[in-house]
């Protein structure tokens, strides 16, 4: 297990079960383990859940929920927090007091709303409450496409829209980074890189610090074994802060991991629907990246690549 200073690197996630093990609490201690980070969980909901789709679903009583945020924050403790699926308002509200009664230094709050299969992981009427509760206490917020659309309420169909996406949210994070996945990037849209020039066919995340903006490039792999990916990332971003990396390198390290993660399951045989990604990828706290700038994971290391540092197009 990582130690830094002497003491065994911890990180905690909150968020609902995959009984399938690709997505979820799952994919995150997994991921955790990958980086060599001690993790702990606290468990939102149940789904009967398998490559094909979404069962069921129940959610724990926000009350329980709270009590395992105690057990494990009052004792464990953690070096960095994530949160998943929380399904209703009522476990946002219960997993933000948590947090204020018992404060972690780093908080990735994963906006998790639906499923890859189209199955809702989060009621309705708790979109609101995610964004008045939940995003002020986030260190990093990471929607993906629809989720960022679901959060300010409009559709990104361009590189501009997304662009603006990002500020209206980092209003909502009282200065915590904004990340927005391009995985669901349409490809009308991917043909232009975000910041001048083409990059194609790339996964482009878009990250915010309320000052510059930075781009992460990694190669589009052509998969359908992307269930948990976004999980997966979050937990990445998670682990590798918890070990010490600043958010730039933590983001670029979940980058390089995923990707590694979705290329070693392209082929295999885990299910018959969308499969997950292998966890067992190699996992590298990457170091030095610098806020600003655009980069490409190219042979499993990042380069800077030429583009308009800082500002969008
Ligand atoms: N086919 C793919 N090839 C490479 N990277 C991908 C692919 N699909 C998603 N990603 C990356 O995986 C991470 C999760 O993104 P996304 O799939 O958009 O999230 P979510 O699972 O929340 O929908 C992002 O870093 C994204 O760029
Ligand atoms: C319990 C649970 N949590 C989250 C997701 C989202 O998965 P993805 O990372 O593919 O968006 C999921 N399918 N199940």
């Amino acid at each position: 297990m990582l130690r830094v200073n002497g003491h065994v690197v911890r990180a905690l996630t909150v968020a609902g079960s995959d009984s399938g093990g690709g997505a979820g609490i799952q994919a995150d201690l997994k991921t955790f383990a990958a980086f060599g980070v001690y993790g702990a969980s606290v468990i939102t909901g149940l789904t009967a859940q398998n490559t094909l789709g979404v069962q069921g679903v129940r959610y724990v009583d926000p009350a329980f929920v709270r009590e395992q945020m105690r057990s494990v924050l009052t004792d464990i403790g953690a070096d960095a927090a994530k949160t998943g699926m929380l399904g209703s308002a009522a476990i946002i509200e219960a997993v933000a007091e948590g947090f204020a009664e018992y404060p972690v230094r780093a908080l990735i709050v994963d906006p998790v709303m639906v499923a890859k299969g189209g199955e809702p992981l989060l009621d309705a009427d708790a979109v609101s409450v995610l964004k008045q509760r939940l995003l002020p206490l986030a260190s990093v917020v990471t929607p993906n496409l629809p989720e960022a659309e679901a959060l300010v309420g409009g559709r990104i169909v361009s590189w501009d829209d997304c662009h603006q996406a990002a500020r209206e949210l980092f209003r909502f994070t009282g200065g915590g980074l904004v990340v927005i996945k391009g995985g669901h990037v349409q490809k009308d849209w991917a043909g232009q890189s975000p910041y001048g020039g083409s990059l194609v066919p790339h996964a482009v995340d878009v990250v915010f610090d309320g000052d510059a903006f930075t781009y992460f490039a990694a190669m589009r792999i052509p998969s359908h074994r992307t269930h948990g990916t976004g999980c997966t990332f979050s937990a990445a971003i998670t682990a590798a802060r918890a070990a010490g990396a600043s958010w730039i390198d933590a983001i670029a390290s979940a980058k390089a991991f995923i990707s590694e993660a979705i290329r070693r399951a392209q082929d295999w045989d885990v299910g018959g629907g969308h499969g997950p990604t292998d966890h067992s990828a190699p996992a590298q706290v990457v170091h030095g990246l610098s806020a600003g700038r655009c980069y490409a994971y190219v042979g499993g290391t990042w380069e800077e690549v030429a583009g308009r540092r800082g500002n969008p197009v």
